[in-house]
């Protein structure tokens, strides 16, 4: 007769119920994979009187989760938001039992403590749903690619931002509509800030670090730009030069440390990621040995998300069974996240500007006096409304990489020429 562990589940909500769906229906299945019986032991909710569907029994759900977790060998975590969720974690991994949890705010946030807690507490602490969902991405990062040095990761990590953006370049829709229509699906979450500044992808982008690089980042030091700013002009102009536009969470090794950053990012469509339509995820991984390797699947809903919490969970209740729980998420060493300004990145401007003779060579010359070269200049046409379209024209410009910090003095050098009467537009830009 086989051994068995008991789950204690927190939150039954769009995630937690579809757990508890497959706890039920696949229970033999997972009894032999994890090498013992999976036995739901109590179901924490707010609600005590609400019906939970066929999968949650009744007389396991209770709303006193610290019995729940006292009394289990794993804790399922899917509550969400930081507390009490923290102080249930805490609790669990102080216990000895494992956690398995989707919860990216808190791990993004207060990840180094809980990690320190689970070690001493020789305990596992699992997150792979946290970061794109169902995709299998955080173990492949900590240990498929644990022989290699990993030097870039770049994902679509936001469903949401991904199915708005795809939609302006499908059909030349305005933010505002799409954002409006996306709500009314039921994409955004309750706040749309955490999708739409960027929020919810630069948590995302402090875990994917953490797991490339070996090292302990929190949300804090990700630079973070939402897709508030993005216009139908930009993405118009974008697909002119075959172009698209996506929320990119970008975490890069370069000397001295490492550069997390959110931002919306010009990418031309041949790139893998241009691929990737509504609200599916994507993360494309770069490493010495491996070469370019890409993750794609669903980022978000019930049964995806619950998927990659079974995996852990399954994963969790073999090494625990083996008495050797992983520990390895952190490396001893610690590195440094290095500041946007030392980003080194490529930039799309538009500008307007007088059309008159001597202008381009002005422009140009700002660009050179801040050490930045230009890759290509073109004329786009006559800029906005209410300028003299005779005597105004609307430029172009994309650079070579170089670092945030030139491109920032260039872009406030050239607003200053009395000949620019705007700078309508700045994008970076990724890939050739
Ligand atoms: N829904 C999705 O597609 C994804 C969700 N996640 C993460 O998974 C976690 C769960 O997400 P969802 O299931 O979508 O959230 P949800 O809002 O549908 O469910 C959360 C449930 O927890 C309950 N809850 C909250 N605080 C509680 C407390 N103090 N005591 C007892 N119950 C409490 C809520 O009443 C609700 O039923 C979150 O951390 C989320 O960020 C991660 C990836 C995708
Ligand atoms: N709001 C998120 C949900 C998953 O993490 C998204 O849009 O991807
Ligand atoms: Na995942």
């Amino acid at each position: 007769m086989s051994t068995t562990l008991k789950v204690a589940l927190l939150g039954a909500g769009t995630v937690g119920t579809e757990v508890a769906r497959i706890l039920d229906q696949d229970a033999a299945a997972l009894t032999q994979r994890a090498g013992a019986r999976l036995r739901l032991s109590a179901v924490v909710v707010r609600d005590t009187a609400a019906d939970r569907g066929p999968h949650v029994p009744r007389e396991l759900i209770t709303d006193q989760a610290e019995d729940a977790i006292d009394g289990a060998d794993l804790v399922i975590e899917l509550m969400g938001g930081i507390e009490p969720a923290r102080t249930y974690i805490t609790r669990a991994l102080s216990n000895g039992a494992s956690v398995v949890t989707g919860n990216k705010a808190l791990l993004a946030a207060h990840g180094a403590e809980l990690f320190a807690l689970a070690k001493d507490n020789d305990a596992q602490l699992s997150f792979e749903a946290a970061v794109a969902g169902a995709i299998p991405i955080l173990r492949p990062l900590a240990e498929s690619l644990a022989g290699d040095t990993i030097t870039k990761v770049m994902g679509i990590v936001n469903g949401s931002t991904n199915y708005i953006l795809d939609k302006m370049d499908r059909e030349g829709a305005d933010l505002a509509d799409v954002m409006a229509e996306a709500a009314a699906l039921g994409f955004l979450e309750a706040d749309p800030s955490a999708d739409v500044e960027g929020h919810d992808a630069a948590a995302k982008a402090a875990l994917l670090a953490t797991l490339a690089f070996g090292a302990g980042f929190s949300i804090d030091q990700v630079h973070t730009e939402g897709i508030t700013g993005v216009s139908a002009t930009d993405v118009e102009a974008a697909r002119a030069e075959d172009q698209v536009i996506k929320l990119l969470a970008i975490v890069e090794r370069s000397e001295g440390g490492v550069q997390m950053r959110v931002h919306p990012t010009l990418i031309s469509r041949e790139h893998p990621l241009a691929a990737v339509h509504g609200a599916f995820n994507a993360v494309f991984v770069e490493a010495e040995n491996a070469g370019q390797l890409m993750f794609y699947g669903a980022g978000a809903g019930g049964a995806p998300t619950a998927s990659a919490v079974m995996g852990d969970l399954v994963t969790a209740a073999r090494r625990s069974l083996a008495g050797a729980p992983d520990h390895t998420v952190l490396s001893a060493t610690a590195v440094p996240a290095l500041p946007i300004e030392d980003a080194i990145t490529r930039y799309a401007l538009a500008i307007d500007v007088t059309d008159a003779p001597g202008v381009l060579a002005r422009i140009a010359q700002v660009f050179a006096d801040q050490g930045v070269s230009i890759e290509a200049m073109r004329q786009t046409g006559y800029p906005s409304a209410g300028s003299d379209a005779a005597a105004s024209a609307s430029l172009r410009i994309i650079t070579h990489a170089g670092t945030q910090r030139a491109l920032d003095a260039t872009v406030a050098a050239v607003t200053e020429l009395d000949v620019v009467t705007g700078i309508t537009s700045v994008l970076r830009v990724e890939g050739n």
